[in-house]
């Protein structure tokens, strides 16, 4: 599915408009920082000198037959139970969407168990229908070639659906009891990290069980070669919420969307679809850097400055919805502020 798309160079003839246009506003020349980069970026991505944000999630639950070897502090059931939660508005994630007017899909992409009753009037659940859960990745391959592809087919599709109801941001959630696991495996396998720094406590394992998971990946690790391409290694230790979230970050850069990351996870994913296709990374905005510790080591080997610190440690796209009042200021200061021209302010235009 990724090597088929699209994803074409910014347009330098638009970088030195945009970019002329920030520097007559009336400030100091780069004096709004990487709030000037953003809108920049958001133009280059949007091919227009007006960018907008009309912000979408993606919110992707999956579950992983991993979590059988004890790496998460959590029962596997909490995640189509995070589903029903979603569904009917309480989560952290669905909170903070309401308040920034960000539109929310909610995906199915392989949770396990029944996903409990949503209240009257819930927005629609979309189903994947692939596999309840991938299997135990410290034993055998996660998921098929063909499930693979209807994961990224999957998450590719929600993505274009997005854009196609107006969507330019399109912004990654996800949720999967034990998908640590498998974010740390994809940044060993694809970007070289060692293994041992990008084991962390994810949803709140103690020390004890932070050596298990240790363990567990170590042993899951030597089923494959040290480095590996980003596909097979989506197969062999990804999440299905993952890949479909890859799917949907290489979808959204070929439709002229911006990708907006969130944590650990969000990233293993982001990550796996740049490095298929290394045209995507300018398209892709990193909102945070997550307590998780491994983030630190994957953001900084893809060269990523996340806009946000705040010690989030839960996904959901908990922090890209945090980041949407940043790209939301960067066009309107690129739309609204006066030239030193326009305001009659002593300047150079
Ligand atoms: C109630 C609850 C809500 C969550 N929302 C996101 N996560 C986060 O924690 C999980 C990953 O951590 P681990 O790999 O340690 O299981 C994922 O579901 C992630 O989205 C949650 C976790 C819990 C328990
Ligand atoms: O960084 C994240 O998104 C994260 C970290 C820990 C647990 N769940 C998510």
């Amino acid at each position: 599915m990724l090597a088929d798309l699209r994803v074409p160079p910014f347009d330098p003839a638009l970088r030195a408009r945009v970019q002329h246009a920030i520097d007559v506003k009336t400030k100091p020349q780069g004096s709004l920082g990487r709030i000037e980069e953003l809108a920049l970026q958001l133009a280059l991505i949007q091919e227009t000198e007006a960018p907008r944000v009309e912000a979408h999630l993606l919110l992707c639950a999956a579950d992983h037959g991993v979590v059988a070897e004890g790496v998460s502090a959590w029962p596997q059931e909490v995640t189509a139970q995070m589903v029903a939660n979603f569904l009917a508005g309480g989560a952290a994630s669905t909170v903070f969407a309401r308040e920034m007017g960000c539109k929310v899909t909610v995906a199915d992409a392989g949770v396990a168990a029944p996903i409990p009753p949503a209240p009257k009037g819930a927005p629609a659940l979309r189903r994947a229908g692939i596999r309840p859960g991938t299997r135990n990745f410290a034993r055998e391959d996660a998921m098929t070639p063909a499930e693979l592809s209807a994961a990224l087919e999957f998450g590719a599709t929600l993505a274009r659906e997005a854009i196609a109801e107006g969507a330019t941001v399109i912004a990654l959630g996800e949720m999967g009891i034990g998908n640590t696991s498998s974010a740390a495996m994809l940044a060993h396998k694809i970007a070289g990290i060692e293994l041992a720094p990008l084991v962390g406590p994810g949803a709140g394992l103690d020390g004890e069980g932070v050596s298990r998971k240790q363990q567990v990946l170590e042993r899951a690790a030597a089923r494959h070669p040290r480095r590996m391409d980003p596909m097979a290694a989506l197969a062999a230790y990804g999440g299905l919420e993952i890949a479909a979230l890859t799917g949907a970050c290489a979808a959204a850069a070929a439709g002229g969307a911006a990708v907006l990351s969130d944590g650990f996870i969000a990233s293993s994913a982001a990550l796996a679809a740049i490095a298929a296709r290394p045209e995507i990374g300018p398209r892709v905005i990193f909102s945070h850097m997550s307590r998780e510790p491994g983030h630190r080591l994957m953001l900084e080997a893809l060269e990523a400055r996340p806009l946000l610190d705040l010690d989030l440690r839960l996904g959901e796209g908990t922090g890209a919805l945090l980041a949407l009042p940043l790209l939301r200021a960067a066009c309107a200061m690129l739309a609204e502020m006066a030239t030193f021209g326009s305001a009659g302010v002593s300047g150079k235009d």
